[in-house]
């Protein structure tokens, strides 16, 4: 008897059915296979198909959420997301044992498409995934970062500092857009070569719209596209997240300033001079000759000198606002420093880095200022890549991490009464403390990923900190009848944290300090 055509679409359907159902089975037996009997970590209870979805607190600022699922849950909290599994961590130790110990299958990133949207593809090495292509841009990025080598930055982070007192004592009021000018000019110094002159020099607009992109790119957006890639595909004008895509890839052309036109410039102002001392210059020397196999190299080369000039560009000027706005809101603590530079340095010369062991306030001020403001509240999220197991919890593979340090920076255990700014905790003894702990050690990251350019950084933040204070006295800035403004410390939300609200103006906190400025000056007119 012929089968009706309503009995095949049955049968179809059965079929459909019954495969539906075997793949379930087996997705089901691998994970439980997987997973060897191990819970997951705690969490909240997840719906189907969304999961946490609507758990993910704060969208905004998400480390604040995240801090009260730690504070509920315990230090290791699990969540899935339209079936993408999220592991957030919640103290130093989890941390450590985790992202430092286990970094062989623990550093990796997700292919974002805040990487296509911004740049071009494949040279943000923050972004890339664990693999060959990021460690060899690693390794040549450390081979000029580490210790030792970092070494050879400090003259030019030196006069970068000394440019920034003059111009300052110029312009007392514009604090905020002279720190970003002396980051520039060092790190244009140090990578390619090149003279910042001025404010109006275009790298400093070219550096600054790299980053407008990733300011405005919030962490809910980053998860989001990370979660559903698809997204990418929406045009500008969509509410709410197409305006964070726009801005993301108005950084797309300044990015490739950088990699190419910047390069090749810097390339030809050193085979003419023969300068050899910047940073590109070391790279051409070792790497990239121009031959046909040496191709990879110098596009190695020509990210890592990007990388170099973007990737601390926005962190560290964060970090440095966020010093000015503590010295506004406590001027005891620049009282003191002053007492410590007085006695060590004196007013005839400038604090140097050859000064740092004994400038013991100043050591504490720094960092106090990485904890105080920090300024990447979940560092950059980790990806597992192979199943494993933390504290009896089973964490699969493929699972986005978020070590919250913004968390254990203001743990009051940790950092008694964190939210106010006080270099004293890190002293005991008229020397360092060696039992609290060093916020270096998690604001930079973790195991493989860790900064690579933190040698870089904290050097420019102690030459930057100790001669600001030697010299001036900083001030809350004064509005339209003259009266001091009111200041709070609040952080921005995005990949990278800004004070919400900043200002200060700056005076000569003496006349030989004065006298120490235009001294300089004329040092460097001659
Ligand atoms: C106060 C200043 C800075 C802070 C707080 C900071 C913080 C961080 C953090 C949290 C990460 C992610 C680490 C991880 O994934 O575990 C990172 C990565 C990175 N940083 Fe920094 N950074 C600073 C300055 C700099 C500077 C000055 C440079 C360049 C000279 C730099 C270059 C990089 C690069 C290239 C990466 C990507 C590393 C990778 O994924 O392998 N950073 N930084």
């Amino acid at each position: 008897m012929a089968l009706t055509q309503q009995s095949w679409s049955n049968i179809a359907a059965g079929s459909c059915l019954v495969l539906l159902l075997v793949l379930n089975l087996r997705a089901s037996h691998h994970w439980y296979a997987r997973k060897r009997g191990r819970p997951l970590p705690p969490g909240p209870k997840r719906l189907p198909i969304v999961g946490n979805l609507f758990n993910s607190p704060d969208a905004w600022k998400p480390w604040l959420g995240f801090r009260d699922l730690t504070n509920e849950y315990g230090d290791i909290v699990y969540l899935e997301i339209l079936g993408k599994p999220i592991l957030i961590l919640g103290a130093p130790s989890v941390m450590s044992e985790f992202l430092d110990k286990r970094s062989a299958i623990s550093s990796s990133r997700a292919l974002s498409p805040i990487t296509y949207l911004s740049a071009d593809q494949e040279s943000i090495i923050g972004f890339m995934p664990y693999g060959e292509y990021w460690r060899r841009h690693r390794r040549v990025f450390w081979q000029h970062f580490h210790p030792n080598e970092v070494r050879k930055f400090w003259p030019v982070q030196q006069a970068a500092v000394r440019v920034l007192l003059s111009k300052l004592l110029a312009t007392p009021s514009a604090c905020q857009v002279l720190l970003r000018y002396a980051f520039t000019a060092s790190v244009m110094k140090s990578i390619y070569g090149a003279d910042v002159i001025d404010m109006e020099d275009k790298r400093i607009a070219i550096i600054e719209e790299v980053f407008l992109g990733l300011r405005e790119c919030t962490i809910s957006t980053q998860f989001l596209l990370e979660f559903l890639p698809i997204l990418r595909y929406l045009p500008f004008w969509t509410p709410w997240i197409g305006k964070h895509m726009k801005a993301l890839a108005a950084s797309k052309e300044p990015s490739r300033h950088m990699i190419e036109d910047e390069f090749d410039e810097a390339k030809a102002r050193i085979e003419q001079s023969h300068e050899g001392s910047c940073l590109v210059s070391q790279l051409l020397a070792t790497h990239g000759g121009g031959e046909e196999d040496n191709q990879l190299e110098e596009q190695i080369a020509r990210n890592v000198a990007a990388n170099a000039a973007e990737a601390g560009a926005d962190s560290t000027v964060s970090t440095m606002e966020g010093f000015f706005l503590a010295m506004c809101l406590y001027p005891e603590v620049q009282e003191k420093a002053r007492a410590d530079l007085d006695a060590i340095v004196g007013l005839h010369r400038l604090p140097d880095l050859s000064d740092r062991s004994s400038l013991v306030y100043i050591e504490a001020i720094v960092k106090e200022s990485l904890r105080w403001h920090n300024v990447a509240p979940l560092a950059i999220p980790h990806i597992t890549t192979a199943d494993d197991e933390l504290r009896g919890h089973f964490i699969p593979a493929g699972t986005t991490v978020a070590a919250n340090v913004w968390a254990c920076m203001h743990d009051p255990d940790i950092y008694p009464e964190p939210n106010k700014f006080i270099p004293e905790r890190f002293i005991k003894d008229g020397k360092m403390d060696p039992d609290v702990l060093d916020p270096a050690s998690l604001v930079f990251g973790f195991g493989r990923r860790i900064c690579p350019g933190r040698y870089y950084a904290d050097a420019g933040l102690f030459m930057l900190i100790a001669s600001v204070l030697h010299v001036f006295k900083i001030y809350p800035p004064l509005d339209e009848h003259g009266n001091p403004v009111n200041l709070e410390h609040a952080q921005s939300d995005g990949l990278v944290s800004y004070p919400e609200t900043f200002g200060c103006a700056v005076k000569p906190r003496s006349a030989e300090a004065e006298a120490l400025i235009l001294g300089l000056q004329r040092e460097d007119v001659q």
